[in-house]
């Protein structure tokens, strides 16, 4: 299929009203296909997300043995051996940072070799602390760059009462050691070190996933988990809608005055990015400041709705996002002042965004670099939404989390100019 070069908005002119349902959670279907995987026997996932994160995930299992069907377009019915089985060749996961931390970690339960790898992005990515952590318990792994490809000689067991992981940089790696740690041979503690301890709220996604799936895991301290030997047993899974994805949504709402309904009300959702929706229903008074550390993936929603807002906003706790699918503090400074000079600048790690309420309405023709990364291409459409000119580099980016970004816009009356 060939790629659209470039997508120009044209702002609709008025309020965007109807039902736009947002597809299953990235966060959660990854989860479910791992725990599935690992488990013996047929498990049923429905509401899933079919997009490039989870695709390449479920290549990966299939490769590791596991028999995935996909009846239709929101299903994966998942039929596990109890063990993952030596791959073949090197697993690649694209810029899947769910799939390749989780699958890293459970490498480590495969009686063999497994090379993680990625695409140019991924393998910018960092991967060290969780390649540390798992030496601590004597598995053999090595990543030369301390980013992907990483090699795990696993032997289908660890030793292991404790292990300690800093979640700093990615809260995936202590995702990654819980679901691990359910095939282990003995009770873990998982202790998360660092002053930093990220975005927590996505590990209590993983250990409702995990019971979900049979394990048992516990919250023993505000930064220990304890993880028994259960292994996982086959099960009927539901996946919510994807809170991020719903940002995109709930700001067209709001930015047009519209009334749009995704089918699931706001305080539906166990993950971390709804939060963001008690934000964003504030437009345009938005806060001064914005803590983005519990729900990173909103950020560029809010950061570009703040653009539109009545007073400046200042984005903090948000240094982690210089490691995602690319700098997306420099990603959304570069894009907002690409639409007007000293719309945003970067103080450290905060970003800065310098609001405007009178960009509505104006002609300003700006070519925004999604720099491969659907948060930004998403993200940037909505300023297309109010300003006209807007023009997406590279937007079928989106099929990472949201194939249907687009389509799911056009149904609510945006039209569109593209060039290939
Ligand atoms: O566990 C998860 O599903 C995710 C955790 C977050 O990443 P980090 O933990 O790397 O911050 C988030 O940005 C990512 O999209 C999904
Ligand atoms: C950071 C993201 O993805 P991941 O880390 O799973 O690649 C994201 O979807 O915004």
């Amino acid at each position: 299929m060939t790629r659209t070069a470039k997508l120009t908005i044209i702002p609709p002119g008025r309020p965007l009203s109807g039902r736009a349902m947002p597809p299953g959670s990235k966060s959660i279907t990854n989860r479910a296909l791992l725990l599935a995987g690992l488990a013996k026997g047929t498990s049923r996932l429905t509401g899933a997300l079919k997009s490039d994160d989870t695709r390449y995930m479920a290549e990966a299992l299939r490769a590791m043995g596991v028999a995935i069907d996909e009846p239709d377009d929101t299903t994966f019915v998942v039929t596990g051996s109890g063990r993952l089985k030596p791959p073949k060749a090197p697993l690649f996961l694209g810029n899947a940072g769910t799939a390749t931390r989780f699958l890293t970690a459970a490498a480590a339960l495969v009686d063999g070799t497994v090379v993680v790898d990625g695409d140019e992005h991924m393998r910018k990515r960092p991967i060290g602390p969780l390649v540390e952590a798992m030496r601590t318990l004597g598995i053999d792994v090595s990543a030369e760059t301390g980013c992907p490809p990483v090699t795990v000689k696993g032997t289908g067991r660890f030793q292991a009462d404790r292990i300690r992981i800093d979640g700093g940089l990615s809260s995936q790696y202590v995702s990654a050691l819980l679901m691990m740690a359910a095939g282990g041979d003995r009770p873990v503690d998982i202790e998360l070190i660092g002053e930093d301890i990220g975005a927590l709220g996505y590990i209590d996604l993983t250990t409702a996933a995990m019971k979900a799936f049979g394990a048992k895991v516990e919250k023993t301290s505000p930064v220990t988990w304890r993880v028994e030997p259960t292994g996982y047993r086959a099960a009927d899974f539901i996946v919510e809608p994807d809170a991020s994805a719903a940002t995109y949504l709930w700001a067209a709402e709001v930015l047009t005055g519209g009334a749009i309904d995704l089918g699931v009300p706001s305080d539906a959702f166990s993950q971390p990015d709804a939060r963001a929706y008690d934000i964003i229903a504030k437009f345009p008074h938005l806060p001064a400041e914005i803590d983005g550390s519990q729900m990173q993936d909103a950020v560029p929603t809010l950061a570009v709705l703040s653009a539109f807002n009545e007073t400046p906003v200042r984005f903090v706790g948000i240094a982690n996002l210089r490691v995602k699918e690319c700098d997306r503090i420099r990603a959304l400074s570069t894009g907002l002042n690409r639409i007007v000079s000293g719309l945003a600048r970067e103080e450290g790690d905060d970003l800065i965004v310098q609001s405007d309420p009178a960009l509505v309405g104006q002609h300003l023709p700006a070519e925004i670099d999604s720099f491969a990364d659907h948060r930004i291409a998403m993200s940037f459409a909505l300023a297309g939404l109010k300003i006209d000119g807007i023009t997406i580099l590279d937007p079928d980016c989106v099929a990472k989390t949201f194939p249907a970004y687009w389509r799911t816009l056009a149904a609510l009356g945006v039209t569109y100019q593209d060039q290939d």
